[in-house]
């Protein structure tokens, strides 16, 4: 396969990269843990944008502040130019937990985003159906989150998120919960999503096969407190058969590499 490289990018941003968020200087303690420090990071417009490290430095920390659910200490998020500090539209979370309404079908689960938004019930059906369609619904409308596997909660939290029209939409580990097979499948969809739907996905791992799969950038954290220790692209072709990709030698370098630099981090 042709066009897989590991390119190393400096972790001072070029100032020309057409960022949509830009964290300037962000800090974060929860008492005396120290959780983030000083965090500089540009995450550009239509890309997916890995946040990978060693558990507990502060991964999903900084995607929550980004998401304007937990305040930061000091610096500052901006959303297309527009400083940020609280929720907004232009952004969507899907939580690892999936945070679905138990009591309501997956079409109201999927549309509840722009029911609180106060939109007529016939358009936001109609959103919602074409969301469960692109997330491989379909037929699944009428059914309640209880009588559906983890891999599809996930998909009716992603398409719940799709479906709001945010710019970026932050995913804490989405596929934590599920199978291999069904993390797999997952993974390939949000590459076509990416595409088609020319959003901006920040996503937390802690795999690094995954990162490197998916992921447009890679951003490494260090350990606690969490700094930008290295920002790498994976240039992979994913356009060709993703098994290829599994067993290519860059994409299997790539992956080592990255181990190689984090593994000192592992008890
Ligand atoms: N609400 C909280 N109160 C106290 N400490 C917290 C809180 N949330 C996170 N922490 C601590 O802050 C640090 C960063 O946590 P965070 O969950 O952001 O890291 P993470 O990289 O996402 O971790 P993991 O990979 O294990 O999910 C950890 O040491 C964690 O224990």
């Amino acid at each position: 396969m042709r066009n897989a490289t590991l390119r190393k990018v400096p972790t001072e941003q070029p100032a020309m990269m057409d960022s949509i968020v830009e964290v300037r200087g962000i800090s974060k303690s929860y008492g005396n843990v120290e959780a983030l420090r000083s965090i500089d990071l540009d995450f550009p417009r239509g890309k997916l944008t890995s946040l990978l490290g060693p558990s507990g430095c502060g991964k999903t920390t900084l995607l929550k502040i980004i998401a304007g659910l937990i305040e930061p200490d000091g610096g500052k998020v901006s959303v297309n130019g527009r400083e940020v500090s609280k929720p907004g539209p232009e952004r969507a979370f899907v939580f690892q937990d999936f945070a679905l309404l138990p009591w309501a079908t997956v079409l109201r689960n999927v549309a509840f985003g722009l029911e609180l938004r106060g939109r007529p019930v016939a358009e936001r059906e109609k959103v919602a159906r074409h969301y469960i369609a692109e997330v491989g619904l379909s037929g699944f409308e009428d059914k309640y989150p209880h009588e559906l596997s983890g891999g599809m909660r996930q998909r009716v939290g992603l398409a719940r998120a799709l479906s709001v029209d945010a710019d970026v939409l932050l995913l804490d580990e989405p596929f934590s919960a599920v199978d291999e097979q069904n993390r797999r499948k997952f993974q390939e969809d949000l590459i076509r999503l990416r595409t088609n739907q020319n959003k901006t996905f920040i996503f937390v791992t802690h795999s690094i096969e995954e990162a490197v799969y998916i992921s447009d950038r890679i951003v490494l954290l260090s350990p606690r407190p969490g700094r930008v220790s290295q920002i790498i692209e994976p240039e992979i072709d994913r356009s060709v058969d993703p098994d290829r990709i599994h067993r290519d030698k860059h994409y299997l370098d790539t992956v080592e590499e990255i181990w190689q630099g984090l593994k000192q981090y592992v008890d």
